[in-house]
C-alpha cells in the first residue's frame, strides 16, 4: 500500500458560492479551499470576479447563495468584524490608512486593539511594552523602521503598502486576503513589496488576488483561475501556465484589450 503524505488542513472553504447583481451573476457556484499555510492565487481577467468574490469572503457583500466555513465554522451570515475577529484579514486594492497618523501609531493602534487593550495601550507599563515590542517586530519585518516617525501621508507609496499589509498582520490573521499588494507601486519600489510578501509567515494562510503575474508566479503554490464568476481551473502554478483554457482566456483578454486601444 503506497502511503500519501498528510494534506494540511482545510482553514477556508467556499461551497457552491454564488452573488448576482440583477441578471449579472458575479459569482457562479465557486468552491474553493484554501488550505493551512497555503499560498494560494486567485487569478482571472478583467471582470472574472475575483473582487466580489473577496468581498463575499470577507462580508462586504451577502451571498445569493452557498455557504462559507472558516475553520470548521459557518461564517457566511457573519459581519465583516465578526470575520476579521475570528482571523479573517484583508488588505484593499486602494491604500485605507490613517495620513495624519505614523507607521508606529498606526501599528501600535492595531496591536493594542489585537492585545485587548482597545485604545488605552499607554496605560499598564507590561501590556505597553508588549504592544511596543510587537510594533517594533512589524516595522522591522516590513522595512518601515526607517520611516516609523514619519506622518503617512508623506510616504512613497510602495511604503504605504508595506504599512498596510503590516497593519493586517497586526490583527494576527489565520486568513490573510491581499487584494492586489502590488497595484499601482511604481517599478523600483515593487521589489521590497514583493519580498516582502513572499516572506510572509509560513502559519498564515494567504489568498493573493493579483494582476501581475510575475508576482503570482514567484509567490503561489496554487493557483485558482475564475472566469466569468466561476471556477475554470485549480492546481500548481506549472499545470496553470500549461493549460491550453487558461493561456487561451488570457490571450482572448489581451487580444480585446488591444482592440480596444
Ligand atoms: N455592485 C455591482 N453591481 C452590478 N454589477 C457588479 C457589481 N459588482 C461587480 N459587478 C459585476 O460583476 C462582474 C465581476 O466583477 P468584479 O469586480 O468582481 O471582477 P474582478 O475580477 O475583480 O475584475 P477586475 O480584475 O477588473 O478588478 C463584472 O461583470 C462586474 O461588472
Amino acid at each position: 500500500m503506497t502511503q500519501t503524505a498528510a494534506q494540511p488542513p482545510t482553514v477556508l472553504a467556499t461551497r457552491g458560492l454564488g452573488k448576482r447583481f440583477g441578471g449579472i451573476s458575479a459569482t457562479c457556484d465557486v468552491t474553493l479551499e484554501l488550505k493551512k499555510g497555503a499560498r494560494h492565487a486567485l487569478i482571472g481577467p478583467n471582470g472574472a470576479g475575483k473582487t466580489t468574490l473577496i468581498n463575499l469572503l470577507t462580508g462586504v457583500l451577502a451571498p445569493s447563495e452557498g455557504t462559507i466555513v472558516l475553520d470548521g465554522q459557518d461564517i457566511t451570515r457573519l459581519a465583516p468584524h465578526q470575520r476579521v475577529r475570528r482571523g479573517m484579514v484583508r488588505t484593499f486594492q486602494i491604500n485605507q490608512l490613517f495620513d495624519s497618523l505614523t507607521p508606529q501609531e498606526t501599528l501600535a493602534l492595531a496591536v493594542a486593539q489585537q492585545q485587548g487593550l482597545g485604545g488605552q495601550w499607554w496605560r499598564p507599563l507590561g501590556a505597553r511594552r508588549a504592544v511596543m515590542q510587537r510594533c517594533e517586530q512589524l516595522l522591522e519585518q516590513f522595512q518601515l523602521t526607517s520611516v516609523m516617525a514619519q506622518e503617512t501621508r508623506v510616504l512613497a507609496y510602495g511604503k504605504r503598502r508595506l504599512l498596510e499589509i503590516a497593519l493586517a498582520l497586526a490583527c494576527a490573521p489565520r486568513v490573510l486576503l491581499l487584494d492586489e499588494p502590488v497595484a499601482g507601486v511604481p517599478a523600483g519600489e515593487r521589489e521590497e513589496l514583493l519580498q516582502t510578501v513572499a516572506a510572509l509567515p509560513a502559519d498564515v494562510s494567504v489568498l493573493l488576488i493579483e494582476h501581475d503575474m510575475d508576482l503570482v508566479f514567484r509567490f503561489a503554490s496554487r493557483m485558482t483561475v475564475l472566469v466569468n464568476g466561476a471556477v475554470l481551473t485549480e492546481g500548481d502554478p506549472d499545470s496553470i501556465a500549461r493549460d491550453p483554457r487558461v493561456q487561451a482566456v488570457y490571450l482572448g483578454a489581451a487580444e480585446q484589450e488591444s482592440a480596444h486601444a
